[in-house]
């Protein structure tokens, strides 16, 4: 038996799909979406995320700019320029691309960025609601993975999901969402002891922990589902997820690969929450 895959480029491109139809209504009121993404320095690697996102607003028609600022940039200087997209009423969304140089504080620029156009999900206020069920911006990698369950029959409701990886920016509002969506969840992290028997109890495995190939055949459950969330660079310059995909194959029910998996469902996810926050700031 082999896994199903999971091509979330091919659900991504369809949630496209369905974006183009709801931007085509709301440009015919005369109004169109508007992304800015922020980009201090020039690390490689967010070279492609920011073309691939700017990409994605040409394809469905937003106003978008990227701003590229040097690595030197000050935190009061980033500050300033998102001040001035706060208030700049073609911009519905504000992404600062992270990690952040050192010398810039990541707490104080995501505060400052104002909750509505926060189409990271990474606001408190967002993360607040999140937690409490109320409507939010939500993360765009957790939703993306619900997006991904949902839209395979993979509905988490009643499903023990287990994930591995704490961040801020997956783990944490992953989990948080499967719980939203009533699986019983378990978080994994560095200091957990089994870790490898505790996955094997998954129905539902996401993992985001940034190790090149961690998860092994023996980790996963026969038939269960794992998402992988894991971006990894290679030295030979190729992507690499944090499950060893190839190794699952035969015991997994369902498999996201890396590339083609979760990626193209982030960008999309912004897509969505950059639509959202136009719809809201026209209500
Ligand atoms: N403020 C902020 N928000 C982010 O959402 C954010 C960020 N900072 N910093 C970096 C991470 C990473 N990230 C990815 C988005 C798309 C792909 C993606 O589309 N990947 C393609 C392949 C792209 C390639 O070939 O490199 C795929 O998996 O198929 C990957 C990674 C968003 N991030």
């Amino acid at each position: 038996m082999s896994a199903q895959i999971i091509y979330g480029k091919s659900i991504s491109d369809s949630i496209r799909q369905e974006l183009l139809h709801e931007v085509e209504t709301f440009k015919s009121k005369g109004i169109t979406p508007g992304l800015v993404v922020i980009l201090v320095g020039e690390d490689p690697a967010s070279q492609v995320y920011v073309r691939n996102k700017a990409k994605a607003c040409e394809q469905l028609g937003y106003y978008s700019e990227v701003v590229r600022v040097p690595a030197e940039t000050t935190q009061d200087e980033l500050l300033e320029l998102i001040k001035k997209y706060n208030t700049q009423e073609n911009i519905n969304g504000i992404l600062v691309q992270l990690p952040l140089p050192k010398h810039i504080e990541e707490k104080a620029i995501i505060d400052a960025i104002s909750v509505e156009k926060d189409v990271d999900g990474f606001h408190p206020e967002n993360v607040g609601n999140l937690m409490i069920g109320d409507d939010a911006l939500l993360p765009c990698t957790p939703s993306g993975v619900i997006e991904l369950l949902k839209r395979t029959g993979n509905h988490p409701a009643g499903k023990h999901a287990v994930v591995i990886g704490r961040s801020n920016i997956v783990g944490k509002p992953v989990a948080m969402l499967l719980l939203r969506e009533n699986a019983t969840v378990t978080i994994c992290h560095s200091r957990t002891q089994n870790i490898e028997e505790m996955a094997r109890q998954a129905d539902i495995l996401v993992v985001a922990v940034g190790i090149p190939k961690l998860v092994k055949k023996d980790w996963v459950k026969p038939g269960a589902v794992v998402i992988d969330v894991g971006v990894n660079r290679l030295p030979d310059g190729k992507l690499c997820g944090d499950v060893d995909y190839d190794d699952v194959l035969d015991v997994a029910g369902w498999v996201t690969p890396v590339p083609g998996g979760v990626g193209p469902m982030t960008i999309t996810m912004l897509m969505a929450n950059t639509l959202k926050s136009a719809k809201r700031a026209h209500e």
